[in-house]
């Protein structure tokens, strides 16, 4: 994909953050979801030193929706862990809120990860044996905290994605579609810092993938994060931000269009119409 074909803007190769045009406009600083400088992560192995990440930094402000691209071995599932408190830095910052995760303890880290981000991934990782209402709700059991204030907002984040029909369900009787958007739902439950999405589509059909996307428009308008991990344009193309790794160094951070993203809303809503039509 190249920056032209899903109307980047700002394009910049490995960018520092100062100038950036759109950032360096702002009167008031944002507030940042999370800000990483210079992050590098190594594995020493017997032969050789692998290094992932060698060095990236940028920010995301609170209410970004962020593309995370590269071909394989760039080293975006380790940012991924990286930035999910599942890793540790070899060096660098990674700020999180007030915190520096690399300062943090793994008992810290685990708590950081189950308060304060909301994971969805590929395979939706629902736990069978719950219904969709409790499912919303295991982020909070790691806390102790459920009872009615709780149930209450996850049924309400049930309905938020349209899953107000199906509260009791398990999740094998719930198609790949509803089973991500209770994912969706459980990833909310903590008001976390961010939703770090990995391949959130990759099990679905294109009109479930459109339902899917729709649901992240609807919750980023409304000020949520998203950070996503993907190797589609289709959904780097309605992230208002793509940051491209490669070779574990940050090799685009270029912003998304407005133009180009309701673009590419409204081609991908009429190719899903067609597609209904043709199969009814
Ligand atoms: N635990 C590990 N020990 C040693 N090397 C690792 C480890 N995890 C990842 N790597 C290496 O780090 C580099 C980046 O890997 P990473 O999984 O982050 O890439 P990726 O962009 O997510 O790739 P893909 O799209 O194929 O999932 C690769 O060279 C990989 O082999």
């Amino acid at each position: 994909m190249s920056a032209s074909s899903v109307g980047l803007t700002g394009e910049s190769l490995a960018p520092s953050l100062e100038t950036s045009p759109q950032r360096s406009s702002q009167k008031t600083p944002a507030k940042m979801a999370t800000s990483i400088r210079d992050l590098k992560k190594e594995w020493v192995l017997k032969s050789e030193t692998v290094r992932a990440l060698r060095g990236v930094s940028f920010e995301v402000p609170e209410g970004d929706y962020i593309a995370i691209m590269g071909p394989s071995g760039s080293g975006k599932s380790t940012l991924l862990n990286l930035l999910g408190c599942l890793d540790k830095p070899t060096s660098g910052t990674l700020m999180l809120g007030d915190d520096d995760i690399g300062s943090l303890n793994d008992d810290q880290l685990a708590e950081i990860r189950s308060q304060r981000i909301g994971f969805v991934f590929q395979a939706y990782n629902l736990i069978q044996q719950l219904s969709v209402v409790e499912n919303i709700e295991v982020p909070l059991y790691y806390q102790g905290k459920i009872g009615p204030a709780e149930r209450k907002r996850a049924i309400e984040l049930a309905e938020r994605v349209g899953l107000a029909d199906r509260l009791d369900h398990r999740p094998t009787q719930l198609s790949g579609g509803q089973q991500q958007r209770v994912a969706i739902a459980r990833s909310l439950i903590n008001d976390p810092f961010f939703i770090l999405a990995d391949e959130p589509t990759g099990n679905l059909d294109s009109v479930t993938t459109d339902e899917i996307l729709a649901i992240f428009d609807q919750f980023n308008d409304e000020g949520r994060t998203i950070i996503m991990v993907t190797h589609e344009d289709e959904l780097a193309d309605r992230a208002k931000r793509v940051i491209r790794l490669k070779d574990g160094m940050l090799a685009l951070d270029a912003t998304v269009s407005e133009e180009k993203r309701t673009a590419t809303r409204i081609a991908q809503r009429k190719a899903v119409e067609e597609l209904l039509a043709r199969t009814g």
